[in-house]
């Protein structure tokens, strides 16, 4: 991985626009939002403090984050509409899908008029996922119709509160606040591209955020923290997980958490989020998971010169938190979210429709054929 091709397919490599959001392995390895690096700001910051700082420029105050806080705690409430919408997805539907349809819906009942009106949106759109997918997520499996209010003033928090219909531990609402700062913003991702692509066009927010959600749906994508969690799920000891990765490399089969579209050596979220893991294992008393997962991190970079990216090691804290694994991508969505809206902010104070050329393969000149002479 240390000699990454930046050339051909994927406009890998390629500078597709501007940003003062974000930089992305610009020494091999580092992430900084606003020019914070992530290690400080995962370390010290709470979520919405993050989410402050990349939609509004700068970090808040005690008294700004205060009125932010509560400003996105007034925010939860879902309107009946939306409720019967939710209520109508299918319990074995994906809650990607379900994420989807829910910020679609939004947009219907609670529709962008005006780019004036962006941050009430995207306000919005923060305070009411998690109980978008709670909401959807409860009634289908338990048939219960929850209220989405709630006591914790963190985003995380309120998360694991509608989950599990109890308050979170200090320890499970801080994995969060970390796990939603690790996740809010990544520079030129795929699920971001998409989300700025759809606002050069001067669409309205909820259809960029749409747009993204999907974008983010897949396995190459956000959908690999999913993916990460039936890999190692198959193991029962290290051992087992070295001889099935083996197997999985020599079928050439791709490793879903490894390797990354620019980092190099390695990803710097990896450090931090295994770092939880490791004490979420300890509190569960796990002897399995974690375990079998610093396994498949040295088989990885022994065999293939292939790093955990941020996915690997959310599996298994996200597990040990109690947490549902087709729930896990949902909540990169209640993070990045910030990341995206932000993006689409940025690429309306300075917008040129994002309209690429193509390489064109297809045949020189093709003859006419009327229907009745074609094969
Ligand atoms: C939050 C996020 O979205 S992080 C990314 C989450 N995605 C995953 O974890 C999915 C698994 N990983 C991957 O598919 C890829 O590493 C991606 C999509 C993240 C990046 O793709 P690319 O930039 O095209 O990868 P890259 O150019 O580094 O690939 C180099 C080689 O390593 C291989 N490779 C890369 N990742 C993996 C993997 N996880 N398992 C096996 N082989 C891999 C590629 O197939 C390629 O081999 P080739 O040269 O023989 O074709
Ligand atoms: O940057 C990427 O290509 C993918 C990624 O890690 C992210 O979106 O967090």
């Amino acid at each position: 991985m240390a000699e990454k091709k930046q050339g051909g397919a994927g406009l890998r490599g390629q500078v597709a626009g501007a940003t003062a959001l974000c930089t992305v392995g610009q020494s091999g390895t580092g992430l900084t939002y606003r020019g914070y690096d992530i290690t400080d700001l995962a370390g010290n910051a709470q979520f919405e403090e993050v989410a402050y700082l990349l939609l509004r420029g700068k970090l808040p105050n005690q008294q700004e984050l205060d009125a932010y806080k509560a400003r996105l705690q007034g925010l939860r409430a879902l309107p009946d509409a939306l409720k019967a919408v939710l209520e109508q997805i299918p319990g074995d539907a994906h809650p990607m899908d379900v994420m989807r349809t829910g910020c679609s819906m939004l947009g219907n009942l609670e529709t962008e008029e005006d780019f004036s009106e962006q941050d009430d949106k995207i306000d919005r759109m923060l305070a009411v996922f998690p109980s978008i997918i709670t909401y959807w997520y409860r009634f289908v499996h338990e048939g219960v119709r929850i209220e989405t209010d709630g006591d914790c003033d963190s985003i995380g928090g309120h998360f694991l509160e509608l989950l599990h219909g109890k308050k979170p531990s200090e320890l499970h609402e801080r994995v969060m606040n970390v796990s939603l700062i690790l996740y809010a913003e990544h520079e030129f991702n795929a699920s971001t591209f998409s989300a700025r692509v759809c606002a050069s066009t001067l669409s309205d927010i909820h259809s960029c955020v749409t747009g993204a959600i999907g974008t983010l749906r897949g396995p190459l994508h956000g959908g690999a923290n999913e993916a990460a969690m039936a890999l190692i799920q198959q193991f029962k000891t290290p051992d087992e997980a070295e001889q099935g990765l083996l197997g999985m490399l020599g079928r050439k089969e791709k490793i879903m958490g490894f390797g990354h579209a620019v980092y190099r050596e390695s990803d710097p979220r990896n450090a931090i989020i295994k770092k939880w893991s490791e004490k979420l294992a300890q509190e569960v008393g796990d002897q399995v998971l974690y375990p079998v997962s610093v396994r498949c991190e040295e088989v990885m970079w022994r065999e293939k010169k292939l790093f955990c990216n941020a996915d690997f090691f959310h599996a298994s804290a996200y597990h040990f938190m109690g947490i549902p694994t087709e729930l896990f991508t949902p909540i990169f969505v209640m993070s990045r979210v910030s990341g995206w809206t932000a993006h689409v902010k940025e690429q309306r104070e300075n917008n040129r429709i994002i309209r690429p050329s193509a390489e064109y393969t297809g045949p020189d000149h093709a003859e006419w054929l009327p229907i009745e002479q074609r094969a």
